[in-house]
């Protein structure tokens, strides 16, 4: 199970709160005084961010999980993709301030992208004065998330009735309208359950809200709205509903078992999508939160999977990291079978066989040695030599059928290098190891050479720091980072030469011949804006997706130097992207890895005919927040950079269900306003001018453009502004930006 959100959401508070209450922890750690049990690098604590995500397994209840805790900043994206690649669930953060953000919406697409198959939702921060629960849940309607957002738990903001009045912020409990039941917090972060009457009229006379609460009189409509709508996905539910008199009991008299195995069920098949609510930082929500994940989410035996305890070993390698004194550390989830310590293991996706020496089961930093790891567990295998993120293993004797490689990891586009200058030659070798090894811990980092510097490439300009960081104080690395550079593209310009013919080449005195088809991707292919890359298809069809390190067949050396030859243009030198490729031809010569450098001069010299293609650079979406008084001067500075405003908005205004694109609210239930009074107290404001008030812009802009907006905003807005960015992906630019970009790298 995955906890994962947009930066700031409070992830690893939530996961310090569940290992508290999992006793686990003594005490919960803080992000704000740099003791969280899973962001343990340094620059982690440093900063408050999560960087890399951390597995750290919770026994709760009858359940055992697997909790990873994942970065929300859109730099650190390869860590959430690879979480997403193996979890069954996914707890998605929001801070309810907030709503729904730029990189809550990132993070739910890679979820989609992995068919991640359950998933609920977690109503954060309601403490903080300016929080709403409406507002949130109706964000995920407006933005798509889920058209049957479902509310299991309500925050109660006060147990004081005038507290409402007066619009107090703040959260004392919560209520469970599946179970039926409220969670008090006093003043520790304990809070003590106490089950609802089933009455109506005892309601009302029940001592847990003192007369006059708003709640009483609310709560029984809250439940039979959810159990209605429920019943809308489950007919056995509707029936049994149809014999009780809704008028009245309100249904308040049905058993939660009655209703869990239909949540279940609709959760499971996606038809809803649960939300709970709380408080990580205070420990409210946390309980609740984590029975629904018991009572509701898929475990390895729920997901449709022809694998079991017996079948033969399968792993997915979903990440690798190193550690100075345990070397390589690669990370596993087991889909079927067990692993035993000391045993070797079959690489399916490199065809190499690795031997595998301790096994672990990691608690954040701290690890155990264990013998076995078995079905649906996630642990990590020291010993590994080969082995890269996305790799499949199996047993060395495994069938055929069993050694298919599964799903790959795809790491997001690089849009951003530096070049790195080792400070002598004695440190040019110690650096290039280090870049080796650092890039096989974040598949996200590539590495290349071009006219002979070292470049570095990363997924923004906080990753790129960090790259930085970490090779020095994990490698102790000798160099100086160069000038930060945007990464351009170029795409396939049209084709001169005679389409499909064999074209052959001698090196070395041996000859080798291969042929292609060349297109350039549909928009259709592409699907994802995100995607960055090209498709290379062996005789038959079959994608080949990267290049391997030892080619062993001649369609993978063949691969290997498509890949090369689409790495550098020969127009611009700069690498190639939505290439359609597929092998046509080949004669085998008798020295197999000649292929390689054949395959890579026969396309080069198809590329060099062609013409030269449209060049394209990444563009993010801004989302900047400024005072009132600022708005102009922002608004201007972006214009005049080539963003693209999408839209500008009172960033204290709640966003309303039913607006144009967003999912209605019709069939859902939606809480009244009052629910969080701060809410309620921060739009009574209204929308009056004022210095004070915030006001949020949304632009799309070319990075390029953008890679000192961190201190072009402070000027702008007296150090008053804030903003946030995520890739939009790669465009095409006009010519006369093309013209520029060939100046900026040498090639005009
Ligand atoms: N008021 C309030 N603050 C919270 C709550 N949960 C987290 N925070 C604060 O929000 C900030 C971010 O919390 P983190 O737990 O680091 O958030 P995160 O989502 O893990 O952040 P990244 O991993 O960097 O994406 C910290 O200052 C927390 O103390 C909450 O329930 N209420």
């Amino acid at each position: 199970m995955a906890l994962v959100a947009h930066i700031d959401s409070g992830k690893t508070t939530l996961t310090e709160s569940i290992l508290y209450k999992s006793s686990y922890l003594v005490a919960s750690g803080s992000v704000d005084t740099g003791s969280t049990t899973t962001d343990f690098l340094p620059a982690e604590r440093e900063r408050g961010i999560t960087i890399q995500s951390a597995s750290i397994p919770v026994q709760w209840k009858p359940w055992l999980f697997n909790l990873i805790d994942t970065p929300g900043h859109a730099d650190f994206g390869m860590e959430v993709e690879s979480a997403s690649r193996v979890v069954d669930g996914a707890v998605v953060l929001i801070d309810s301030v907030e709503g729904v953000e730029a990189q809550t919406k990132g993070v739910w697409r890679q979820l989609e992208r992995y068919g991640v198959p359950t998933r609920m939702m977690f109503l954060n921060k309601l403490d903080r004065p300016g929080a709403s629960f409406r507002s949130s849940l109706l964000s995920l309607l407006t933005h798509r998330f889920h058209p049957n957002p479902m509310a299991l738990t309500l925050p109660i903001a006060s147990f004081e009735p005038s507290n409402y009045a007066h619009a107090e912020p703040g959260i004392q409990g919560i209520v469970d309208l599946v179970k039926w039941e409220v969670w008090r917090w006093d003043k520790d972060d304990q809070g003590t359950r106490h089950p609802l009457p089933r009455e109506l009229s005892k309601l009302q006379d029940s001592d847990i809200f003192p007369s006059g609460h708003p709640l009483v009189s609310h709560l029984p409509v809250a439940r039979t709205q959810l159990l209605e709508n429920l019943s809308m996905f489950s007919e056995e539910l509707m029936d049994k509903l149809l014999t009780m008199d809704s008028e009245s009991s309100s249904y308040l008299d049905l058993d939660a078992s009655h209703i869990l195995p239909h949540l279940r069920k609709c959760t499971l098949e996606n038809k809803i999508l649960p939300v709970v609510c709380g408080s990580a930082i205070r420990n409210i929500g946390t309980e609740t939160l984590m029975n629904y994940v018991g009572e509701l989410f898929a475990s390895p035996l729920d997901v449709p999977r022809d694998d079991s305890k017996n079948a033969p070993l399968r792993m997915l390698a979903w990440k690798v990291g190193w550690d100075k004194r345990k070397g390589w550390m690669t990370y596993v989830r087991v889909y079927s079978g067990s692993l035993k310590k000391q045993s070797v293991i079959l690489n399916s996706t490199r065809n190499q066989k690795e031997k595998v020496s301790k096994l672990l089961l990691l608690y954040a930093s701290e690890a155990e040695e264990v013998d076995e790891l078995p079905f649906g567990s996630v642990g990590v295998i020291l010993g590994l030599k080969y082995t890269r993120t996305g790799d499949t293993l199996v047993s060395p004797g495994a069938p055929l059928s069993a050694q298919s490689t599964m799903m790959n990891i795809v790491p997001p586009p690089a849009v951003i290098s530096s070049s790195i200058i080792p400070n002598s030659h004695s440190d040019l070798k110690p650096v290039q190891e280090a870049l080796e090894s650092l890039s096989r811990t974040d598949p996200s980092v590539r590495v290349d050479m071009q006219e002979g510097q070292i470049l570095v490439h990363g997924l923004g300009a906080l990753h790129l720091e960090i790259v930085e960081g970490r090779l020095r104080d994990e490698w102790q690395a000798q160099f100086e980072f160069g000038k930060r550079r945007v990464s351009y593209r170029e795409g396939l310009g049209p084709l001169n030469v005679n389409d499909g013919a064999m074209d052959t080449v001698e090196i070395a005195g041996t000859s080798a011949s291969v042929s292609f088809d060349i297109r350039t991707l549909d928009e259709s292919e592409v699907g994802n804006p995100l995607w960055d890359g090209n498709i290379v298809l062996n005789k038959q069809g079959k994608p080949i997706d990267s290049p391997e390190s030892n080619s062993t067949t001649p369609e993978s050396c063949i691969a290997a130097g498509i890949f090369s030859a689409l790495s550098n243009s020969p127009h611009t030198s700069l690498p190639m992207t939505r290439v359609h490729i597929q092998i046509k031809d080949f004669f085998k010569p008798s020295n197999l890895s000649i292929l390689t450098g054949a395959a890579a001069m026969v396309l080069r010299k198809r590329l060099q005919n062609a013409e030269s293609g449209p060049v394209m650079e990444p563009y993010f979406t801004f989302r900047v927040t400024v005072p009132e008084d600022a708005l102009g001067q922002v608004v201007k500075d972006l214009t005049e950079h080539g963003a693209e405003l999408q839209d500008l908005a009172d960033s204290s205004a709640s966003p309303e269900g039913g607006e144009f694109g967003g999912y209605p609210e019709e069939g859902n239930y939606i809480p009244p306003t009052w629910i969080s009074p701060s809410a309620a107290s921060t739009s009574l404001k209204g929308s009056k001018a004022s210095p004070r008030l915030k006001r949020s812009i949304q632009a799309v802009a070319p990075l390029s453009q953008m890679l000192d907006y961190n201190s072009r905003l402070r000027a702008l807005s007296g150090g008053h502004g804030q903003f946030e960015m995520t890739n939009a992906g790669f465009r095409v630019v006009s010519e006369a930006r093309k013209t520029e970009i060939l100046r900026e790298i040498g090639r005009a």
